[in-house]
């Protein structure tokens, strides 16, 4: 396909089902979270996350957003426990933002929009590999994370020093010995619900896990996330912004709080 998808009008959230229909299915993502319709469940446990920083790979922009990749060959960086069953394998994480402070999370809570999601994806080690898992309604976890704009934030510097080596799609860098989480806030207390990647192919295989709590951001440091390219260096140079689809229809779902 000559124009493949991306968040433009011509190619955006609102044409992707016409290569992809499941974008008009039962457990599409992200939604609005509405707390006062979340059910607490005292089954919830914690989420055990632990992660080797000697995994983490490099940082890439893949012309959608940018993403650090880790080494998923073994069970050095995963996700355990939470609402899900077995052990999910840490492969990379990635972030969404707007063009303005007013926008750019996926998810949203009774409406309100930040300014940026991080999100840490995990696959089923039931399963064979990421690509296995991702066709599998329990292959993927994926925790969310609000960004809200605030003091600076030490942790996301790293991340920021990276970006002027990976401004065009297609370019990408070494990026070693990180853990991520620096990137969690302090509270993991989260909201639950069975979802989708919330870019084609928009397979409904993801256990989403929203962290209540947000992390900062400074205003500079997210207008370092906007000097980003969505297009390649030979392309006319268009900023990475509104990087992130719209809530969907809740249908025939539940959210569940892991707190009360
Ligand atoms: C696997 C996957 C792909 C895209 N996005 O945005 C996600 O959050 C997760
Ligand atoms: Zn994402």
């Amino acid at each position: 396909m000559s124009n493949g998808w991306g968040y433009a009008d011509h190619n955006g959230p609102e044409k992707w089902c016409e290569n992809f229909p499941i974008a008009n299915g039962p457990r599409q993502s992200p939604i609005d979270i509405q707390p006062s319709g979340a059910s607490y469940d005292e089954s919830l446990k914690p989420l055990k996350l632990q992660y080797d920083p000697s995994t983490s790979l490099d940082i890439l922009n893949n012309g959608h957003s940018f993403q650090v990749t880790f080494a998923d060959d073994d069970d050095s960086s995963t996700l355990t426990e939470g609402p899900i069953s077995g052990k999910y394998r840490l492969k990379q994480f990635h972030f969404h933002w707007g063009a303005s402070d007013d926008k750019g999370s996926e998810h949203t809570v009774d409406g309100k929009c930040y300014p940026a999601e991080l999100h840490l994806v995990h696959w089923n080690t039931e399963y064979p590999s990421f690509g296995e898992a991702a066709s599998k309604p329990d292959g993927l976890a994926v925790v969310g994370v609000f960004l809200e704009i605030g003091a600076d934030n030490p942790n996301l510097q790293k991340l920021l020093d990276a970006m002027d080596a990976i401004k065009c799609k297609g370019t990408q860098t070494s990026f070693t010995n990180f853990d991520p989480t620096v990137l969690l806030p302090e509270s993991l207390d989260y909201w639950t619900y069975l979802g989708s990647l919330t870019t084609p192919p928009l397979l409904e295989s993801v256990s989403w896990i929203v962290c209540k709590q947000s992390i900062s951001v400074s205003l500079e440091q997210m207008k370092k996330f906007r000097s980003l390219l969505f297009t390649a260096e030979d392309e006319e140079a268009c900023c990475m912004v509104n990087n992130y689809r719209p809530p969907q229809p809740l249908k025939d779902r539940e959210v569940r709080a892991s707190f009360k």
